[in-house]
Order: C-alpha cells, then structure tokens, then sequence
C-alpha cells in the first residue's frame, strides 16, 4: 500500500521504515530540514538498534523515501499515518498544536480519499476532533476516515517492539477501516485487537500509566525493604513467580525517565481531572518517581555529610541503556542538585554525551571513557545500566577512583561483587557494603 508517515521522530521512523520493510511503498515527512537531509543520505538522527541498516535496504530497494513536502509526500498516500510529538505543557495537559497544525496541512494538500491513523499518543477524544478540523478545512471535497493506532514500542528495542510486539491495537467506528488496517499489519505475526476510538486512545494511556505504577510501587518496596534489611532484588523475583503480577517493571531504582511515562501520566491526570475525577493512585505514582530521582543524593548527604568539593562520576546519562535520549532522564535532576550542592561533576555515556551537553548544567564536564570518568573520582553515581557499565571490574575501578565510593542507582552488580572488590557500594533497596564487610 501507498502510505505516508508524518513526523520522523523515535515513533515515525521506525514506523516508516518497518512499514517498507513489511512491503509497502512508505513516505516519512517532516518539518524539520535537517533531520530530512541526513535521512536522505541514509543516516539516521536517532540512535536505535538495527534501524538504519533497515532504513538503507528500503531505501535502495525504492520502497522509503523522505521529503519536507506535505503535497509530495500525500499526493499518492492511501493511509496517512500521524507520528508528531504531543509534549507536555505547563499544566501537565498534552500540547496537541503539532497534532492540529497537522490536521491543517493534510486538510490543504489531500487531493484523494485516505485513512488517517494517529499513532501519536493523544487524549480521549482527539480522533474526533481532527477528523472535524480536516473535515472543515478541506480544500479537496474527499473522504477521510479515522483510526486510532497508538504505538508500544520502547525505545532501545524500537525495531524488536514493532516486529515482535504483544499486540496492535486499532480503534475505529467502520469495519472498512479496520479491515484495511488488519490487512495491513497482516505480515506480522501479531494479535490485532479492534475496539472503539476512545478506548484505544484509552489503552495507550492506561498502559504506560500502569507500568508507570508498577515502577513506582516496587521504588516504595524498596524503600520499606531498606528500612527492614530485606533484598527489593529478591522479593522482585519472588513477586514475579506470580503470572498475575508478572516478573517484568519489578526493577527498583532512580525512577522513570523518558518523553512519555512522565509526559502521559500527567496528561493523564489531566484527562482524568477534566471529567472531575482526581485520579488519587496516579497523583502518588508521580510524587514517588520525582522523589525516586534523586534518592542517590540523599544517600550520599548521608555518608559524607556533605558533597561539596566532591569529584562525582555520573555513569550513564541517558533515561535508560541503548537509547540517546535525554528526555526527563534522571540524570537532569542529580546533575543539577548535586552542582548546586558544589560537587564537582564529570559525566559518561556511550551515545548521550552529545544530547547531555545540551540539558545538563553547564559547568558539567564529559569523559569518553569510563576509566576517564572515574579517575581520581570521590564518588561514583551509576544512573543508566548500560551493558559495558554492568561489565565494569569493580576491583579495577577501586584502582582508578580516589575513594571507591559507589551509588549504584540501577543495582548493576551483587551485593557480593562490591563485596569482593574492596568497594563501599550503596544501592536501592538492598544492604549497602563497607570495605571491609555488609553494613549490617
Ligand atoms: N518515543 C517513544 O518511545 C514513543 C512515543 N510515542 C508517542 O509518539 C509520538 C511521537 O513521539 P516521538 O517520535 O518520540 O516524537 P519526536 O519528538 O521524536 O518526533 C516528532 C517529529 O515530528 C515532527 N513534526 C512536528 N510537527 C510536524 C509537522 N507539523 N509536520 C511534520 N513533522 C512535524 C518533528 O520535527 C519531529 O521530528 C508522541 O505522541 C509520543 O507520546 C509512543 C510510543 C513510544
Ligand atoms: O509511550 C512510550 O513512549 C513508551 O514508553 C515506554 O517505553 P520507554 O519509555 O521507551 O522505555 P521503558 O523500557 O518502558 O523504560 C521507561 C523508564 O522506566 C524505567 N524502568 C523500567 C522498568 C523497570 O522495571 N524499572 C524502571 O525504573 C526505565 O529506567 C526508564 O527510565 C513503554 O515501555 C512503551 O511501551 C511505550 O510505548
């Protein structure tokens, strides 16, 4: 099928290029010239896994192919998939601006009939209002139909997701759309469940805020679990056994960061709050992960004292491993305290750095190599469990550090690793470890 994805962003790429990986003749637009000229040259501006080689194949085999132009791009478009930003604004709501300028474009350019999918995440209810700003604003007399698609994927496994999710969620009020739909996905060995619009823009809220309450429940578990001096790693699994509870999202640690549990629960909030409901639980979930963020610090004010004229290694900046996105990554929120606190701050990792410099205090500095990171380093703070990160020699880091002072915020490594290597190792949720032996 003839299909157009606006919006190259995480979402809009890797629907574009998995969509003519399955077959089909895919256009990706975007506003953005920039981000369009090095996709052009078969480069991709985001770094995910097994995506640009992907990207490559389709574009030679003449299947992608990228413009800045609503009218090229929609002129031969069956389905038009929308995969804009929706951020936050002030108040938590979703800004829907980028949705609606959308909405404008197509409602100028559409020179046939097409279904509209939005794959953005969006609020109840935003379906119907673009189909009646397109329908109002119609250059062309032509027929839309909507369809509500929301996306799963994560980011780091952005490719695996799409070709290997759990399930596609398609919502719609006519079978005709829903068949289109199903026939286009039919490649992929994937259950597809067809609901109504409203639950399906439903879904993709209730979804993240779940998993979103998941992290923050096992974060207060954790907690409680220091307190008593038990392991939170052990009553994960123990919790896990249950099918009921699931042994996914039990991780304890700095909280959640990324553009959209953050972003999507306090939109929901604000959804919920616009129907006169005070959505009590996921007020709580959001307070818990902003405390979470920054509960290494607290740690370490603990230790010391105080953090002033401390050299403080940040390992790992991203909001989580195999991603370079910066977006409400916890690392933001420490890097700020502790340069207000006067520590002296040098941070690492292995694809971020670039995207650090720009939300970071300015005085942070950034080592390419963790060896450089932590050398002559007071304290190290782990934030991000990058593989080579978890892989580090901890004897060997006691070696480069000038105190071997750990605050390990994604419990990289066993309570006997840290023991072994001679390094004090705090962590979340469990005992911490002295030189010499377990705190007891
Ligand atoms: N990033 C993620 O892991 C996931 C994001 N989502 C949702 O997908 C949506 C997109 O998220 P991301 O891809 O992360 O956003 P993004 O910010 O990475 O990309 C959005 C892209 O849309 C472009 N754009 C904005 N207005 C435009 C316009 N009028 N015409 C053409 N292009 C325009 C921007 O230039 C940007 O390249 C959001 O609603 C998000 O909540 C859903 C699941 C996963
Ligand atoms: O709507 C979205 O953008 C996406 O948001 C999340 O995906 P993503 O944010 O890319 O990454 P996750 O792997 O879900 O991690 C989110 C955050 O939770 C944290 N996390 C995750 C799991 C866990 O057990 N504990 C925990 O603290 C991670 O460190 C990270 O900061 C959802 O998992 C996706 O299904 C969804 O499509």
């Amino acid at each position: 099928m003839n299909i157009a994805v606006i919006g190259t962003g995480y979402v809009g790429l890797v629907t574009g290029v998995c969509l003519s990986e399955l077959g089909h003749r895919v256009i990706c637009i975007d506003q953005n010239p920039d981000k369009i000229s090095i996709l052009r040259d078969g480069i991709s501006p985001i770094y995910e896994p097994g995506l640009e080689p992907l990207m490559i194949d389709n574009m030679d085999a003449g299947r992608l192919d990228f413009t800045t132009s609503m009218e090229e791009g929609l002129s031969s478009a069956e389905i038009i998939y929308i995969t804009v930003g929706t951020p936050p604004r002030e108040d938590g709501s979703a800004d829907l601006s980028h949705i609606s300028q959308v909405a404008d474009e197509i409602a100028a350019h559409l020179q046939k009939e097409a279904v509209i999918v939005i794959k953005s995440t969006v609020p109840v209810g935003t379906n119907e209002y673009v189909k009646n700003r397109i329908e109002g604003m119609l250059a062309n007399p032509v027929r839309i139909r909507m369809v509500s698609n929301p996306e799963f994927l994560r980011e780091g496994s952005a490719v695996q997701d799409t070709f290997h999710g759990d399930r596609i969620i398609i919502g719609t009020e006519d079978e005709e759309s829903a068949s289109i739909m199903e026939k286009l996905y039919s490649h992929l060995q994937i259950p597809v469940y067809t609901t109504d619009i409203r639950s399906s823009e439903m879904i993709k809220y209730a979804s993240n805020a779940f998993l979103a309450t998941k992290i923050s429940f096992m974060n207060e578990i954790s907690n409680v679990c220091e307190k008593l001096g038990a392991d939170v790693e052990s009553v994960a699994i123990g919790m896990g056994l249950d099918k009921r509870i699931g042994n996914q999202f039990l991780k304890a640690g700095i909280g959640y960061g990324g553009s959209c549990f953050p972003k999507d629960t306090k939109a929901l909030m604000q959804i919920a709050g616009n129907v006169h409901y005070d959505f009590k639980l996921l007020k709580s979930v959001i307070e818990v992960n902003a405390d979470q963020q920054t509960i290494l610090i607290g740690k370490a004010l603990e230790r010391f004292g105080t953090v002033r004229g401390k050299r403080i290694a940040l390992l790992g900046l991203a909001f989580k491993p195999n991603t370079d996105d910066m977006r409400e990554a916890p690392s933001i929120a420490i890097a700020r305290h502790l340069i207000n606190l006067g520590a002296e701050v040098i941070g690492y990792d292995p694809v971020a750095n670039g995207h650090a410099e720009h939300v970071l205090p300015v005085q942070v500095r950034y080592a390419e190599t963790l060896q450089e990171a932590l050398w002559q380093a007071d304290v190290g703070f782990i934030l991000t469990e990058w593989a080579e990160i978890c892989a580090l020699d901890l004897h060997q880091v006691s070696l480069w550090m000038r105190e071997a002072v750990l605050f390990d915020g994604r419990n990289c490594f066993s309570l006997g690793q840290a023991a072994a290597a001679g390094v004090e190792y705090h962590s979340i949720g469990r005992k911490s470890v002295a030189k010499e032996r377990l705190f007891v």
